[in-house]
């Protein structure tokens, strides 16, 4: 390498079997995996500290206090016209990824979702083909406990059945459903209090293993698949090479950064930033996906109890289309004041709060992730494009749910925790005044995903095929979110975890 001062640099390399880059969800799925054959040496590649003995990350009901701290990369998000622009994208940066600050809640895809994946070119990842995978994760998921049920939840899930007659399940992954309410399924030790993280579940019982290098606060810049991978570590230059893959797991932003900085993406984008084109791929970046939400909030009629897994531990999904076998509305209930967007709006903060958060299952709005500069320092440009989507689909939903989570309010035993609506508040009520609101404090759930999206050979806009494989380099494979060719029905983190383990049996296939 060239130095700024364009003497030469001998850079330290380093040499394993399989190199993945990114120690989050699912590359420490595959991580672990991997190196369960004491043959194969595999390094895991990881831009955040280790999440080891810190209780800030390892008990699951912090996770709101680690959002835009140093564990955060905090994405913000380009101008949108119909849509939030204040809005920020949470990243996690720690071992064991964003299931390491997330909310862990764990649903199996229903089967549709993987049909769809399928009709988009995904061969073999049909829901029959994926149950294997299920059953063998090795996180701890589990119905919310008994001793963290609070009587606010409790209550807020009799009124959904009540109110709109949906059936209480006792656990949503025992079967798949069309729609329900009930206390969420959650990734946790209950007697802990403790995540069952990737981290904590895949790579803590296997810290000692001599195959297994973990190299934490080193952030990968550059992608070379015959020379290595270009990492920082402190001040220090690195290249870590694999004699036989590279695995991008660094995540649905993340892994496109990467791929377009190291000059394979779409060639015209990187000629206008003047980055050297390895491969024309014009899907890397495409296809950005997530869940928006949006909120209506309430101050509460007298303090709400303290027991929690982590203040958002029940839900409701909704089929407004009577003959789906999927639900197409689905609501987080927060027992705690989530104002970060209603108070920018001048609405009252309460001190006792609580809200319903309806979110739009499968949007039809499509975004895009580029660069802004050739710089790897500079943050990419995520231009989810919400709520454009020509026949209003996303917008339809938001009000939609909003006048749900009104009928919910209204009914026994939920109602009387309220004191009032705080927003959208009661004024708020025509389809074109609750669009406007809706769609002004909307928030995401935090579920970039689609941007390295996987499909057939025959689709041009497919960045790595059925095997994972990066399309034009047979040494490169793709394992986290970006792969997801259409967006889920549900919390999309069994999902990335299910992606983790049939990566790990694809690339041992191959050794
Ligand atoms: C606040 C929050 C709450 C959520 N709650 C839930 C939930 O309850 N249930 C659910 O199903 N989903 C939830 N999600 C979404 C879910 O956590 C993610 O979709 C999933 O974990 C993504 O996994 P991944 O492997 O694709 O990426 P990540 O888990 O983000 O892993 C990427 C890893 O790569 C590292 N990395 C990135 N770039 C580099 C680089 N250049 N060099 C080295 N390392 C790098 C990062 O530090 C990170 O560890 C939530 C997300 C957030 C942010």
């Amino acid at each position: 390498m060239i130095t700024a001062r364009g003497g030469w640099l001998k850079l330290d390399t380093s040499e394993f079997d399989v190199v993945i880059v990114g120690g989050g969800t699912a590359g420490s799925v595959v991580a672990s995996r991997l190196s369960a054959d004491p043959a194969v040496r595999v390094c895991l590649i990881e831009g955040g500290p280790s999440d080891v003995g810190d209780q800030r990350v390892l008990q699951l009901r912090n996770w709101l206090n680690l959002l835009e701290t140093e564990f955060d990369y905090d994405y913000p998000i380009v101008e949108q016209p119909r849509g939030n622009s204040h809005l920020r994208h949470s990243r996690a940066k720690v071992l064991g990824g964003c299931s390491s600050h997330n909310t862990m809640i764990s649903f199996l895809p229903p089967p549709g979702d993987f049909a769809d994946w399928v009709a988009a070119g995904a061969t073999g990842w049909s829901y029959d083909e994926m149950l294997p995978y299920w059953k063998r994760l090795a996180v701890n998921i589990t119905p919310v406990a008994p001793a963290d049920r609070n009587p606010i939840t409790a209550d807020f899930v009799a009124a959904c059945h009540t109110a709109l007659g949906v059936p209480v399940l006792d656990d949503f992954n025992a079967a798949p459903f069309a729609d329900g309410t009930g206390f969420f399924p959650v990734g946790y030790h209950p007697e802990t209090g403790v995540r069952s993280s990737a981290s904590v579940s895949y790579l803590h019982p296997h810290l000692d293993r001599p195959n297994l290098t973990i190299m934490t606060d080193t952030w990968a810049f550059h992608l070379d698949p015959e020379a290595g991978v270009t990492v920082r570590q402190g001040d220090q230059i690195k290249i870590i090479k694999a004699t036989h893959e590279y695995v991008l797991s660094a995540g649905a932003i993340d892994t496109p950064r990467l791929l377009l900085l190291s000059g394979i993406g779409p060639a015209a984008d990187l000629e206008r930033l003047g980055i050297a084109v390895r491969a024309d791929l014009p899907g890397v970046g495409e296809n950005l996906l997530d869940h928006p939400e949006s909120l209506i909030l309430w101050e509460a009629s007298r303090p709400i109890p303290p027991m929690s897994a982590m203040d958002s531990d029940a839900g409701l999904f909704v089929r407004r289309d009577a003959s789906a076998e999927r639900p197409d509305l689905m609501f987080h209930l927060y027992q705690i004041p989530f104002t970060v967007n209603t108070e920018r709006l001048g609405y009252d903060v309460p001190q006792h709060g609580f809200g319903m958060t309806p979110n739009v299952p499968r949007p039809h709005s499509v975004g895009r992730l580029t660069l802004a500069d050739a710089d790897p320092a500079t943050k990419p440009l995520l231009d989810f494009r919400y709520f454009t989507d020509p026949d209003g689909y996303d917008e339809r939903t938001i009000v939609d749910g909003l006048r749900l989570a009104r009928e919910v309010a209204a009914t026994e035993p939920f109602a009387s925790w309220i004191a009032r609506e705080i927003a959208p508040g009661p004024a708020i009520r025509t389809d074109e005044e609750l669009s406007a609101y809706g769609r002004a404090v909307h928030h995401t759930v935090f579920h970039p995903a689609g941007t390295c999206r996987m499909g057939a050979a025959s689709d041009e806009l497919a960045v790595v095929d059925p095997e994972l494989r990066l399309r034009g380099f047979p040494n490169v494979r793709i394992a986290d979110a970006s792969v997801f060719p259409t967006m889920l029905t549900v919390n999309p983190m069994v999902a990335v975890f299910l992606v983790g383990e049939r990566a790990a049996d694809l690339i041992s296939a191959d050794l």
